[in-house]
């Protein structure tokens, strides 16, 4: 969260009216070429912009925001006009689709935008929107000249099978698109490897199988080499369904494809099972994860309470951020002490980790412990030498923090000064919950995303990333996905819920929580005029077009 400073030019204002609609449609489109230019208050004074480099991303493009009345800002994608102002458009074909033409209100209005925050008090100024997602009645592409390609990159998530489905049947169903093409084994596919032909027969069941039917991979991202390889075969949509790491790299893409002047889409689909990315409500796979994540604690428990003083320890996913294990273990009501990577744990002493075990184990004479992979991670260098290595893409390897803290709890138990009998199983299901298929409910997510991206596409955005945002699809430009990872946060309500189910010592000094407390909170709470650094008041949101969002 940042302010704006007094210095900084006030933007070209758009008229907004106190509804959020722009009044003259038109008009607003007119704008759009211009928009792309209009500086961004607090935007171009911010260093880590101007400097251009932000955790290893290029970013060229100024964001597009369009500020409006009472502190409305719509932080808006690119459209292909911004840089080829004179395309052509055509009628959407779905208003002749026999499914769609009788929907009431089936395009989108041009005009709609999806708040960031709900929660508001009467005074807050409107904050932060993004574009709605959804069909519009004009379109940039006819049909027989659309040129799709689709790649997956990164780890594994239930869903992606289904996200390529949707993407393909989308495309053919509702828009007559035939030519549609598969990178096999992400990135680097694009230069390295053959392509598949996609066909709504060729994808009809993947969505039953786990992984990626093109495969996927970590590093090989060459920016020219696959706007080459974009530009040689023709391509002109690029639907790219990756985490944090691949979202950057589209948005390379993305930058290049504009420099060269190409009427190119690049939609971003996020995935990523740890549900780490930003902006979005939850991550597709997540859910289908949790549900998974049951059968192993629930083999831990059974296996736990049959024994004298058993232990059951589970390791799940999630390298910085601990939302499968939060929620798994809410789910479960089975788990006595849930570990993740944003909350600061200790073995021995007062308030510490075994001290709990021991307590647990007198009362309950069994215990069942979840721990997020990259939990005590600084704990563990601190005993072991830490590796320091990394994957392809630069992602930290991360030290076995299951098999660590099973072995730290057995030699514990077993010292000479404690010599109390346990029986520990630990189980690791991360690959075999990462690989299965996506459940009901993840599919219907996937199809709505797949969808919505598929109708940005044709609509003329780039550079965007879809994703529902209060429960509405938005297009949400790259960098608000790629500047910071989301993270469970200890000061919110949801972690006070599973303190409270688990009963386990919180592990934090008062400062550990104060200096949690001063962290940035999550863009869904209500942080509007309150977290404003230099004490803006909505006043000047409004009068000077000051943007107060509470999520920088
Ligand atoms: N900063 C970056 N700039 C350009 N490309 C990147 C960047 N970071 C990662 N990539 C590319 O994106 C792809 C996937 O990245 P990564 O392995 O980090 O997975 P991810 O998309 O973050 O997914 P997840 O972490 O959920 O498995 C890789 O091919 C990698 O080369
Ligand atoms: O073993 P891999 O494929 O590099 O992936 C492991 C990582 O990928 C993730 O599943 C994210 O995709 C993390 O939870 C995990 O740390
Ligand atoms: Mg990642």
């Amino acid at each position: 969260m940042e302010s704006v400073p007094n210095s900084t030019p006030v933007p070209q204002k758009l008229h907004v009216g106190s509804n959020g609609i722009i009044p003259n449609s038109n008009h607003f489109l007119d704008l759009r070429s211009s928009l792309s230019s209009v500086e961004a208050p607090g935007r171009n004074g911010d260093p880590k912009l101007q400097s251009g480099r932000k955790m290893g991303l290029e970013i060229k493009t100024n964001p597009k925001i369009v500020y409006g009345e009472a502190g409305y800002v719509l932080e808006d994608v690119p459209h292909l006009t911004d840089y080829m102002p004179d395309l052509p458009t055509y009628p959407n074909p779905l208003q002749d689709n026999p499914a769609y033409s009788v929907v009431k209100q089936y395009f989108v209005n041009r005009d709609d935008t999806v708040a960031q925050k709900i929660v508001v008090h009467k005074t807050s100024p409107r904050g932060t929107h993004f574009r709605r997602a959804g069909p519009r009645q004009r379109v940039y592409f006819e049909s027989d000249e659309v040129h799709a390609c689709i790649v997956t990159c990164g780890g594994l998530c239930p869903g992606l099978n289904t996200v390529i489905r949707e993407i393909v049947c989308g495309l053919s169903h509702m828009y007559g698109v035939t030519k549609i093409l598969g990178i096999e084994g992400g990135y680097r596919g694009f230069y390295a490897r053959n392509t598949i032909s996609l066909t709504p027969k060729t994808v009809n069941d993947i969505h039953k199988r786990g992984g990626t039917i093109l495969g996927t991979s970590r590093g090989g991202h060459d920016t020219s080499k696959i706007v080459d390889s974009i530009q040689d075969r023709g391509i002109n949509q690029v639907y790219i369904i990756g985490g944090d790491g691949t979202q950057k790299g589209a948005s390379m893409i993305f930058e290049e494809i504009q420099r060269r002047g190409l009427k190119v889409v690049v939609a971003g689909i996020p995935k990523t099972i740890d549900n780490d990315i930003a902006v979005i409500d939850k991550s597709f796979g997540f859910d289908s994860a949790v549900e998974e994540a049951q059968r192993a604690i629930n083999a831990a428990h059974v296996e736990a309470e049959s024994v004298e003083n058993g232990i059951g320890v589970v390791k799940l996913m999630g390298r910085y951020s601990g939302f499968i294990a939060m929620y798994a273990t809410l789910a479960s009501r089975d788990v006595d002490c849930c570990l993740i990577p944003e909350s600061p744990f200790y073995l021995e002493g007062k308030g510490g980790l075994f001290e709990y075990i021991e307590k647990r184990l007198k009362e309950n004479g069994h215990m069942v412990l979840v721990v997020a992979e990259g939990a005590g991670q600084e704990l563990m260098a601190e005993n072991m030498r830490s590796m320091g290595h990394e994957d392809a893409s630069g992602n930290k390897l991360l030290l076995d923090v299951g098999l660590w803290l099973s072995q730290k709890i057995k030699d514990h138990f077993a010292s000479r000064k404690k010599k109390m009998a346990i029986n520990l199983k630990y189980i690791d299901p991360t690959y075999m919950i990462r690989a299965i298929p996506s459940n009901a409910s993840d599919n219907v997510y996937c199809t709505l995303l797949a969808h919505s991206a598929i109708h940005g596409a044709m609509a003329g955005y780039t550079g965007f990333t879809v994703g529902p945002v209060n429960g509405r699809h938005a297009y949400i430009p790259f960098h608000r996905i790629t500047e910071a990872q989301n993270k469970v946060v200890i000061t919110d309500r949801m972690w006070a819920r599973l303190l409270s189910s688990t009963n386990q010592p919180s592990f934090l000094s008062h400062k550990d929580v104060e200096d949690a407390r001063k962290e940035e909170a999550p863009p869904t709470q209500l942080l509007d005029g309150e977290n404003c650094k230099d004490g803006h008041h909505v006043k000047d949101v409004v009068d000077n077009g000051l943007a107060c969002n509470g999520t920088r």
